[in-house]
């Protein structure tokens, strides 16, 4: 049997995938993310894992050299890949929220909206009927109505904290998140078996928790 390769996200969903891994019986060290190291085999399970940035989890497995991955709905919303989502995790739940200063409104020409997804902000807005201007941030998106940057973000928001931290509010909510196990097409062909394994034992644990 051929090995499988996994694309596992580093970061905040880590933790969560890795403990699914583990309760759906799978052998591997939870602690995968605490070296530096970014290739990781496991023999026992006949699997490697590899530990990409979470948005570009879709671009390994898009390109075939992951054939499965975990990535967020909000990767796969962002950029469309030629991957197959088969399994809600409901891990690292989250939603994308429209959120600015409070009581403003926002400017009547083309006004500026900062995020991390142009992707899911432009195509939000559009649907609204709306024309903006996006602004393309890479992190401390709160930062950009508090300092005039922008009229309005399009961020993701767990808790809540950080805007609320900020004094800012949310206006509109665009859409939940969750993680998501996706698949290579042609890996699907090759490695059905192990992969059908792979689905059905985590989608075990998905329907317990
Ligand atoms: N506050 C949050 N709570 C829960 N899940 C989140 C939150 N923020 C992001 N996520 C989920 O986790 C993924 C991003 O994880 P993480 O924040 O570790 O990576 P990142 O945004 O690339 O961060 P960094 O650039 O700081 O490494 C998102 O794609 C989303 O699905
Ligand atoms: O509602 P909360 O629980 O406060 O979580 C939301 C915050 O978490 C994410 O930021 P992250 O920590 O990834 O930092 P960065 O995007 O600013 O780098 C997101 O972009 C929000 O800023």
């Amino acid at each position: 049997m051929s090995v499988l390769t996994i694309a596992m996200p580093k970061g905040r969903i880590f933790e969560e995938a890795a403990a699914l891994l583990v309760k759906a019986g799978y052998e591997i060290p939870p602690d995968l993310d605490d070296s530096r190291k970014l290739i990781i085999d496991v023999p026992a399970e006949n699997m490697r894992f590899i530990l990409a940035k979470p948005m570009d989890v879709t671009t390994y497995v898009e390109h075939g050299v992951a054939d499965v991955g975990i990535a967020g709905k909000d990767v796969m919303l962002e950029e469309e890949r030629d991957v197959y989502e088969v399994l809600d995790l409901k891990i690292s739940h989250c939603y994308l929220a429209v959120a600015g200063l409070p009581g403003t409104e926002m400017q009547d020409v083309a006004p500026k909206i900062a995020t991390k997804y142009p992707g899911i902000a432009s195509r939000y807005f559009r649907e609204q009927g709306e024309q903006v201007e996006i602004v393309k941030l890479n992190g401390s998106i709160e930062l950009a109505p508090m300092i005039g940057l922008s009229d309005r973000i399009v961020d993701i928001v767990s808790t809540g904290r950080t805007l609320k931290e900020n004094g800012l509010v949310e206006f509109e909510r665009i859409v939940d998140i969750t993680s998501r196990l996706i698949v290579n097409p042609v890996s699907y062909r090759l490695k059905d078996e192990q992969i059908d394994e792979l689905v059905d034992r985590l989608a075990q644990v998905v329907e317990e928790a």
